[in-house]
């Protein structure tokens, strides 16, 4: 549920709370509780808001929630960053509205900061509205939570899609082109709500991945060993726009049990290993059926998340490259399932899931 409608069915109550909090911006409300509410600070429980003010205060009054969407984004004060975070499948993000400049207005060391979930918004990225650049609608970029800028983000660019939808008041099917790091993406909203990305075509030649790893066929690493950990790996490496290494066996393991995998200790080594000089997102995969697979992540920059949609893309082209899998699968990841397909007449790779707003927030920058 968004903020506006947590807050169109709350009951205000006294708090005293040490726990991070948020302005609450009086165009919330309507004007007789303006002053009161305007310096309050409260945080957001499933079911109340808290504020540290000394009133009760019955907010049914409040105006519809469309209106207080519209006019909260619409607030540029200075000194605040007002943002929209929205998840895929529990891979969440920051949305800015930069509609006005190609400049972000956030740097990447004040990400970290909104990112960080104890001291900040907390979140695994900030995703930036941007003007759109060579005949493009809008502009995408985004910084990881460790303030580094990858090329591109699946659940980012569908979070991305339904912030332009409310920005922009659009109603129904919609389609534009979005300008990324690896070019111009294309997102459709569906009837249902999802967001369906045409990612483009994958690149296999290991020296567009970035990887230094020993080809096996076709100027591509697919089922290479890469020793990690005392444990040598098959790896399949892939860029879809950013780079991916994809794992469904190691020597030792013919089948890997995703479960099993202690993602914090090997994440890291696969991600600063001396084959990838970009660095690089790890996807472990259990193959359950020639369509349904279940991944777990460890993604460059942000660490274990709940999901990733480029590494999902990667995923399906790794296990149809390697033999495991047909080019339409659910992929399974631990915040919900993807639907992917690797299409052979235009060779695009298609991802449709979900795309949800968790709150409304404003913070002093
Ligand atoms: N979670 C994203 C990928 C975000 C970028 C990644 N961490 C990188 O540095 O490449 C997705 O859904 O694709």
């Amino acid at each position: 549920m968004s903020m506006a409608g947590i807050i169109s069915n709350a009951v205000v109550s006294p708090s005293r709370t040490s726990l991070p909090s948020f302005q609450l911006h009086r165009q919330f409300f309507p004007n007789q509780v303006n002053t009161l509410l305007r310096s309050s600070v409260f945080r957001i429980s499933p079911s109340s808001i808290r504020i540290s003010a000394s009133s009760i205060i019955n907010l049914e009054a409040v105006a519809p929630q469309e209106d207080l969407k519209t006019a909260f984004l619409d607030q540029k004060e200075t000194g605040f960053l007002h943002f929209v975070k929205y998840h895929g499948l529990g891979n969440d993000f920051i949305l800015v509205d930069n509609r006005d400049s190609l400049e972000p207005k956030v740097t990447p060391e004040q990400a970290v900061k909104l990112c960080d979930r104890n001291f900040g918004v907390g979140a695994d990225g900030v995703i930036f509205a941007m003007p759109g650049i060579n005949g493009t609608d809008y502009t995408m970029r985004i910084f990881n939570s460790d303030g580094s800028e990858p090329e591109m983000c699946g659940n980012g660019v569908r979070c991305f899609a339904r912030f332009i939808v409310e920005l922009e008041n659009l109603r129904g099917k919609q389609s534009f082109t979005v300008y990324t790091g690896v070019g111009v993406i294309v997102p459709e909203i569906q009837d249902d709500g999802k967001v369906k990305v045409d990612m483009g075509e994958p690149v296999l030649k290991a020296l567009d991945v970035p990887t230094t790893l020993p080809v096996t066929k076709d100027h591509a690493v697919v089922k290479a060993g890469l020793e990690v950990d005392g444990v040598t790996w098959n790896v399949t490496c892939v860029s879809m726009g950013n780079p991916h290494c994809v794992t469904f066996s190691s020597k030792e393991l013919q089948k890997l049990v995703v479960d099993d995998i202690n993602l914090p200790k090997i994440g890291p080594k696969f991600e600063h290993h001396k084959v990838f000089p970009a660095r690089i997102n790890t996807e472990f995969v259990e193959v359950f059926s020639r369509g349904h697979l279940k991944m777990r992540v460890w993604e460059r920059g942000a660490g274990a998340t709940l999901a990733c949609g480029t590494g999902a893309c990667a995923v399906v082209v790794a296990a149809v490259l390697e033999g495991h899998a047909d080019r339409i699968c659910n992929v399974d990841l631990p915040g919900g399932p993807l639907e992917i397909e690797w299409r052979e007449h235009d060779n695009h790779v298609y991802m449709t899931g979900p795309a949800e707003v968790v709150f409304y927030g404003c913070v002093p920058l």
